[in-house]
């Protein structure tokens, strides 16, 4: 047998340098790629001529570009410290694998932003409610077909039929039931509904502990809502509704990520079994309604609202729209309704039953806006507020867009498919994604750090001496386009100004009506990235307390 004995060592040598060669070349190229791309970035910026693409921030691998992958792990703790993307002053693209993303940052910007009409986010939603909510394929395809845009007038090149424009009849009647004469008997029943839950509870003068006061309102907040919403016959008829709803949120995530039924069990149980008892409500409410019901607001009981009864006329009309597509339909509202605001007046409690000494001024709020009907049963009767004054409280405002600001997770997306699309001297070539985020203005230090650093919670940054030396008034000085928990513009969330009352409303009748200690302990208190990326985030773990009843 012959042998080679310097065949290895002639080998080894030459791999060696191959391979050194190959990673020096990856890095010379990373680095011209950076250097190159940093040039451009920066001609792109200082470049005042006409209209301009936004500049593509340097990146140190080309496909790669941004992508990392904490923006998984730890999206909130990505987004604040990207400040390359996030930072500066005038739009900019971003890359992610492969794919080009325009940012608008900055309170000139964001503005700019939010006035331009054409911006959609219906390709979002559509994408959401086929990936998520599992709208049949059907109508995934009327969402496909419809380009005619959000307005009365449809694009000139659009040939959907007026019956198939969805996303104009969509917003037309979200806009009227929200922003139009259906929210005022809508308010007045859902006040009328959470005063009676929260008094009929079953506690009493002594101490009741509470396992989670997450679930606390998840059920007693979300159930009147609900009942004033769609009438009462979901609840009663399918009690586990609520608990499906929040399981299904709180794995939201891996239906988005396309997981198959096998890999997130949970999450399909819990999304089908909302949808039957969705479907459910809509075959009883047809068989049981009788238009002798309506009331005087155009309300009726088996519907629960002149919304739900006019939207499913509306959706009978369009191709596609089956009983499954309306189920679909129905509880992405319930979600996008509920999701916030339950979870934005579970951390208004929290903050306040953890301050004693807000607790106090708050009960002071509260109580000042008191008028209670002495005929009307006395002290055996739920409080009730003057709900004008009592909206306009300082405290009680402040600890309401405190909480707002420190918690809002996630993003605006919008998207153009129309041509080009020009936003204050910026040309943004169609079919792109251009998104801005509430949470960089939310937690810029320049903004809100004078007294107490952005990541504290701090009434104190929406108050100011009120004239005449005592108490407090209310301020947005600060927030001024720095505030936008509810987007703006056209698509701004039309349900805002229900949101605000039923924050307050809760906040004030459960620090009058109960004492809560809450027990948990502060590492269950962070926030959860579970379900980022959709406002406001829930705490990590369970926040145990217990409650007890005050004389009031
Ligand atoms: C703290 C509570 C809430 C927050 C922070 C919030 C925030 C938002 C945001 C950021 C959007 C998207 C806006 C955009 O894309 O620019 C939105 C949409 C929406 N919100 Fe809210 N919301 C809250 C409560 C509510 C409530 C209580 C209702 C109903 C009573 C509601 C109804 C809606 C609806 C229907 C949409 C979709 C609008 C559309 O498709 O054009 N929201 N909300």
């Amino acid at each position: 047998m012959r042998v080679y004995p310097n065949a290895l060592p002639l080998l080894a040598p030459e791999l060696g340098d191959w391979f050194l060669f190959l990673i020096a070349g990856s890095l010379l190229f990373c680095l011209v790629n950076y250097v190159v791309g940093a040039v451009l970035f920066h001609r792109g910026t200082a470049d005042k001529s006409g209209f301009k693409t936004p500049p593509l921030v340097p990146s140190v691998l080309p496909i790669w570009g941004h992508f990392s992958f904490r923006m998984i792990v730890d999206p909130r703790g990505w987004a604040l410290s990207a400040r390359n993307l996030f930072g500066n002053a005038t739009p900019v693209r971003a890359r992610f694998l492969a794919n080009d993303v325009y940012i608008f940052q900055g309170t000139k910007n964001l503005h700019a932003f939010f006035r331009q009409r054409d911006l959609s986010s219906f390709n979002l939603h559509g994408f959401l409610l086929d990936r998520a909510f599992g709208l049949p394929a059907a109508a995934v395809r009327t969402y496909t077909k419809d380009d005619s845009g959000a307005y009365p007038k449809p694009y000139p090149e659009s040939q959907v039929e007026p019956r198939n424009r969805l996303e104009y009849q969509l917003e037309r009647s979200l806009h009227r039931f929200l922003l139009g004469p259906g929210l005022l008997p809508l308010t007045r029943r859902f006040q009328r509904a959470i005063a009676q839950r929260f008094y009929t509870l079953p506690i009493g003068g002594d101490w009741v502990p509470w396992d989670n006061l997450v679930t606390f309102f998840e059920q007693e907040l979300a159930a009147p809502f609900l009942n004033s919403l769609c009438g009462d016959y979901l609840l009663r008829a399918h009690p586990d509704f609520l608990t499906n709803r929040w399981a299904f949120e709180n794995n939201i995530w891996s239906m988005i990520a396309g997981l198959p039924r096998f890999l997130a069990p949970r999450a399909y149980r819990a999304r089908d079994g909302a949808l039957r008892a969705l479907k459910d409500w809509h075959v009883w409410a047809l068989q049981n309604f009788d238009p002798a019901m309506v009331d005087a607001d155009g309300d009726d009981p088996v519907w629960g609202s002149k919304f739900f009864r006019e939207r499913k006329t509306i959706f009978d009309t369009i191709d596609g729209f089956d009983l499954d597509a309306i189920a679909t339909h129905d509880l992405a509202f319930i979600w996008g309704t509920t999701n916030n605001s339950i979870i934005t007046s579970f951390w208004t409690a929290v903050e306040t039953f953890s301050d004693s000494h807000l607790l106090a001024q708050v009960r002071q709020e509260a109580a000042a806006c008191r008028i209670d009907d002495p005929t009307a049963g006395g002290p055996n009767q739920p409080p009730q507020f003057d709900m004008e004054k009592l909206q306009q409280q300082p405290v009680l405002q402040a600890i309401y867009a405190e909480t707002l600001r420190l918690r809002i997770s996630g993003y605006f997306v919008r998207h153009h498919s129309h041509g080009d699309i020009h936003i204050d001297g910026w040309r943004i070539p169609n079919n792109h994604l251009i998104l801005t985020s509430p949470m960089h203005a939310h937690m810029d230090p320049a903004i809100w750090a004078a007294e107490r650093p952005v990541d504290a919670f701090w009434p104190g940054r929406f108050l100011k001496p009120g004239d005449g030396g005592g108490g407090w008034e209310f301020t947005t000085e600060r927030a001024q386009g720095a505030w936008i928990p509810y987007g703006g513009g056209y698509h701004a969330c039309p349900g805002r100004h229900f949101a605000k009352m039923m924050i307050i409303f809760s906040t004030a009748l459960l620090t009058t009506m109960y004492d809560c200690e809450i027990l948990a302990d502060p590492k269950d208190l962070e926030m959860s990235m579970r379900n980022f990326g959709f406002g406001m985030s829930g705490p990590k773990g369970k926040v145990p307390a217990r409650l007890r009843r005050r004389v009031y």
